[in-house]
């Protein structure tokens, strides 16, 4: 697995490439997480991450937002070094992304309103009172949430809502970059459907570019441009299901067409087949 999979083109840069990384190392002691990793994320895509459980996907997405300090490789960002970032760019950079890490990694004590007034009040801290309630108001019902869910402390909401408030927070800042790190973990299948709805809405509507980290096949199907695969401490190839799916790297196989990645696809074969049937009844009926 240590050789890049073959069949797939070699990565083309771009200089609108909102995330360039090149030649990552992270390390924990001896233990090894990337080694040579390189990954570029297209403007305006849906990019899927997957992997093995600990294979640091999490740890990469972390490297990229400048909570973990790499061993060594670059690392850019909308046009700006995060390795050699000062900490006065920092802050700068900081509010064009928005991140909803694993669980919500909301503040208990906090309503979700005011979760999501935490960054307008860091990075805008000029804001009156009752403007941070309208802007926090907006984004949580952006978030799919209702109305009352503002008012509401974290331990009174389910798990979809708690990832609905975490993204809402994640879009305080109207950021240009939307990391998300396992949305539809814990979710049922039709909260986590109607999760990948509103990711891919939200993409469209607010013409984000979106890191996400997922281990959910049908999240990958329904909603991701491309994939990126992570083993062996860097990325082994990166490119659409169908590309993915013409290698013969053997992870690849046995993840895409294991009997859960059958499953996910049939399940979008036949979802594409429903949708024709309704456009051709409705064209029909025209
Ligand atoms: N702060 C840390 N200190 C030491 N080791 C760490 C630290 N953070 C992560 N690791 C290790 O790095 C490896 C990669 O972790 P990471 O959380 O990125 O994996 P992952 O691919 O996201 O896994 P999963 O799919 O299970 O969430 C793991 O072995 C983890 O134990």
């Amino acid at each position: 697995m240590d050789q890049p999979a073959p069949h797939l083109p070699a990565e083309t840069g771009d200089a609108t490439d909102p995330i360039v990384i090149e030649g990552l190392v992270n390390r924990f002691g001896d233990h090894v997480i990337h080694r040579d990793l390189s990954l570029r994320v297209r403007k305006g895509e849906i990019l899927g991450v997957v992997g093995g459980s600990g294979t640091g996907k999490s740890v990469l997405m972390r490297s990229i937002i400048g909570l973990q300090v790499p061993a060594a490789g670059s690392i850019t960002v909308l046009g700006r070094s995060i390795t050699d970032a000062r900490d006065d760019d920092d802050i700068d950079i900081r509010a064009r992304w928005g991140v909803l890490f694993q669980g919500g990694a909301l503040f208990s004590t906090l309503t979700v309103g005011e979760n999501v007034e935490v960054p307008l009040r860091e990075f805008y801290p000029e804001l009156g009172d009752a403007l941070l309630h309208e802007i926090a108001a907006y984004k949580v019902m952006l978030s799919g949430l209702p109305e009352e869910a503002v008012g509401k402390y974290p331990a009174e909401l389910s798990g979809g809502m708690k990832k609905r408030a975490g993204l809402a927070r994640a879009l305080a800042l109207d950021p240009e970059l939307l990391f998300l790190d396992e949305p539809t973990a814990g979710l049922d299948p039709i909260g986590a459907a109607a999760f990948d709805r509103l990711t891919r809405a939200l993409q469209e509507t607010l013409g984000l570019t979106v890191f996400l980290i997922t281990h959910d096949l049908d999240t990958l199907y329904e909603i991701c441009d491309r994939v990126a695969v992570l083993a062996d401490g860097r990325v082994i190839a990166v490119g659409t299901i169908p590309e993915l799916l013409a290698t013969d790297h053997p992870w690849i196989q046995q993840y895409f067409n294991g009997p859960r990645g059958r499953a996910a696809r049939d399940s979008r074969a036949r979802a594409g087949a429903a949708a024709d049937m309704v456009d051709k009844s409705a064209a029909g009926g025209a």
